[in-house]
């Protein structure tokens, strides 16, 4: 099994030191129960058929508990497991008050104070329908994009001193006589102080209190939340899939934090949501295992996985090096350049995000691009589909298939780049009158609205597509192509019910997120771009549908042509579809630099 205490990060030394950390630890087995479900079912709101049936499900103050799916199917019911512990579903019967309810440990406190959820996979359904322009955080340049990350996240606790302060208005009074909910107040104040410090500390987030929220990368928002979240001071947290979006050092950090948090009296009870693909973390006691007929098998986690063993934790973390040593090399046969940077670099005031870098993409040629969160890899990939203001003022450094940049337009440039990202994930429009058929012919302008009269795009000259045409006949066949190899008959658990017609007539918004992400790859993959840009592409799906976008990116898969080139962002490496037998490339930024690793250049 995987661990991430190999690469134990430096801040856990520092805390091992922390006084008031060790100090405490939660109660044993004979505490009230944190959650309490006794053989209920679960059901969504207003319905009578159960989405869960039988759960029983007992987690005790001492345990660390993950709650995962066994498959594609079982992804929907996650969050009905979760939602009976937020009220957004219903427990029937309900735990019976006599036994302290549903949460028994808060005793008679409010539970919609103390539990608190937050989620990691991508929003889904009722987060508001209309596109946002996510390019924005490239430049910052709005008022509203200008609030830091002091402001967002911690206004309370980090708001800094104004220069003109005068100092004896701000520093505490001392000698004064305070009542006891006033020293109440202060200490629970000079906690949250101290926590506040502790977690900006291991969870790196010093540097970027001042820089406009906008900017932050997807790892470091994320860690920013969980801060945000823990600082709530929440009794039980909920942290679905957060591990998703951070590099491997920041998921050693994380764990290692919420275990040593576990030793504090006042810390939360956590229960963390995993995908059916991840490693169960170190120091997870149990599993609430969710099957797909929507039973939950609930309990220590050698008796949920006997023997002790899954093939999602018997998958591989080698790195492409490790895996050379066992296969042969694939040296592919590599075409035109299509992506030229020559010394390209992006600065923000003194701040370096990439330094002169030099990287040359061909047809043919798969590449995994790697580097921790904010290294600059989606400032990398926002260059070459030009939408960084600065790829303008690179532009004779940055040639982009065979022109400067500043010599395409960028609509131009994106019927050529097909693209998934998490920004454009989160950005992407949910009105409930697009379909997926609607949300997959939009990749062949590479805009967000669907045009045409059979909704697969307009002509390149800007012309409506003549009726019949070649073309026209193309992209309808290229559609049905696709969710072929990446529709529901590849990952469904009733492929009979949901047929491919049916999915394409679905609205989008009304998919799970695994599915809405496997239809935003269809998108960039339905117009055969020359270059296709895949970061953080997986986020949200099951295994069977990262299994059935790996075969079809594969060579023989019918994915990618020879004359196309693919990049894919990572920090998992089982998310990278190819391995040095399919000819992986690897370019690796650090600190501002990049250079190709694997293979090393000759
Ligand atoms: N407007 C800005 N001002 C200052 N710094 C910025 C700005 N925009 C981005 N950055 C910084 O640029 C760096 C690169 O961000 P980027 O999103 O490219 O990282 P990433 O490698 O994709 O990270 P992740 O793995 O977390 O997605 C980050 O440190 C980010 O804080």
């Amino acid at each position: 099994m995987q661990t991430w205490r190999r690469a134990l990060p430096t801040p856990l030394k520092s805390l091992s030191r922390h006084p008031t950390l060790v100090s405490h630890v939660h109660n044993d087995n004979s505490a009230l129960p944190v959650v309490s479900i006794p053989h209920s079912s679960i059901y969504e709101l207003g319905s009578q058929q159960p989405v869960l049936r039988d759960v029983s499900w007992t987690v005790r103050p001492a345990e660390s508990w993950a709650v995962m799916s066994s498959g594609a199917a079982a992804s929907h019911l996650k969050p009905a497991l979760f939602g009976a512990l937020t009220g957004t579903h219903r427990i029937a019967p309900p735990p019976p008050a006599s036994q302290g309810g549903l949460f028994p440990f808060l005793g008679d406190e409010d539970p919609h104070k103390y539990v608190q959820m937050v989620r990691f996979a991508h929003r889904g359904q009722a987060a508001g329908d209309g596109f946002y322009d996510f390019t924005a955080r490239y430049g910052a340049v709005r008022e509203e994009d200008r609030l830091t990350l002091r402001e967002t996240f911690f206004p309370d606790i980090a708001r800094p001193v104004h220069k003109l302060a005068v100092p004896s208005l701000v520093t505490p009074e001392r000698d004064v006589e305070h009542t006891a909910a006033e020293v109440e107040k202060r200490e629970r104040a000079k906690r949250k102080h101290e926590m506040f410090d502790l977690l900006t500390e291991w969870l790196q987030l010093g540097r970027l209190l001042d820089l406009p929220i906008i900017a932050l990368s997807n790892g470091q928002t994320r860690r920013a939340r969980i801060a945000q979240a823990l600082l709530a001071e929440p009794k039980l947290l909920l942290l679905d899939e957060p591990l998703t979006g951070l590099d491997h050092n920041s998921r050693g950090v994380l764990v290692a934090l919420l275990q040593e948090l576990k030793k504090r009296e006042s810390s939360p009870h956590v229960i963390m949501g995993l995908r059916a693909q991840d490693p169960l973390p170190d120091g997870t006691t149990h599993v609430a295992l969710i099957k797909d007929g929507g039973e939950v098998l609930a309990g220590r986690k050698e008796d949920v996985f006997p023997p002790y063993f899954t093939p999602a934790m018997a998958q591989t973390t080698a790195s492409p090096g490790d895996r050379a040593s066992r296969f042969n090399y694939k040296h592919r046969q590599h075409g035109d350049a299509l992506v030229d940077l020559k010394g390209v670099s992006v600065q923000y005031g003194q701040r370096k995000v990439l330094s002169s870098i030099h990287w040359t993409i061909r047809a043919n040629s798969r590449w995994h691009l790697i580097g921790e969160n904010g290294a600059g890899k989606t400032t990398l990939l926002a260059l070459l589909t030009g939408e960084h203001p600065q790829s303008y003022t690179q532009s004779s450094n940055l040639r982009l298939f065979d022109r400067e940049r500043s010599r395409w337009a960028t609509p131009l440039l994106h019927r050529r780049i097909g693209r998934v990202s998490p920004e454009m994930y989160n950005a992407f429009p949910r009105r409930n009158t697009l379909t997926v058929w609607d949300a997959v012919g939009t990749g062949f302008d590479g805009g967000f609205v669907p045009k045409g009269k059979r909704r697969v795009g307009i002509a390149h000259d800007g012309t409506p597509l003549a009726p019949g045409s070649h073309e026209e006949e193309w992209r309808v066949h290229r559609m049905h192509e696709v969710v072929r190899a990446l529709g529901p008959r590849r990952w469904h658990a009733h492929p009979d019910k949901m047929t491919d017609e049916r999915f394409f007539a679905t609205p989008f918004p009304a998919l799970t997120p695994g599915e809405q992400a496997m239809v935003l790859l269809m998108r960039a993959l339905v117009g055969a771009p020359p270059l296709v840009l895949l970061d953080e592409a997986w986020a949200g799906m099951d295994r069977s549908m990262v299994e059935a976008a790996h075969e079809y990116l594969r060579d023989g898969g019918g994915g990618l042509t020879e004359e196309q080139a693919c990049v894919v962002v990572s920090h998992w490496e089982e998310e990278v579809p190819w391995g040095p037998e399919h000819g992986v490339q690897r370019f690796r930024l650090d600190n501002g630099r990049g250079e190709q690793i694997f293979p090393k250049p000759q």
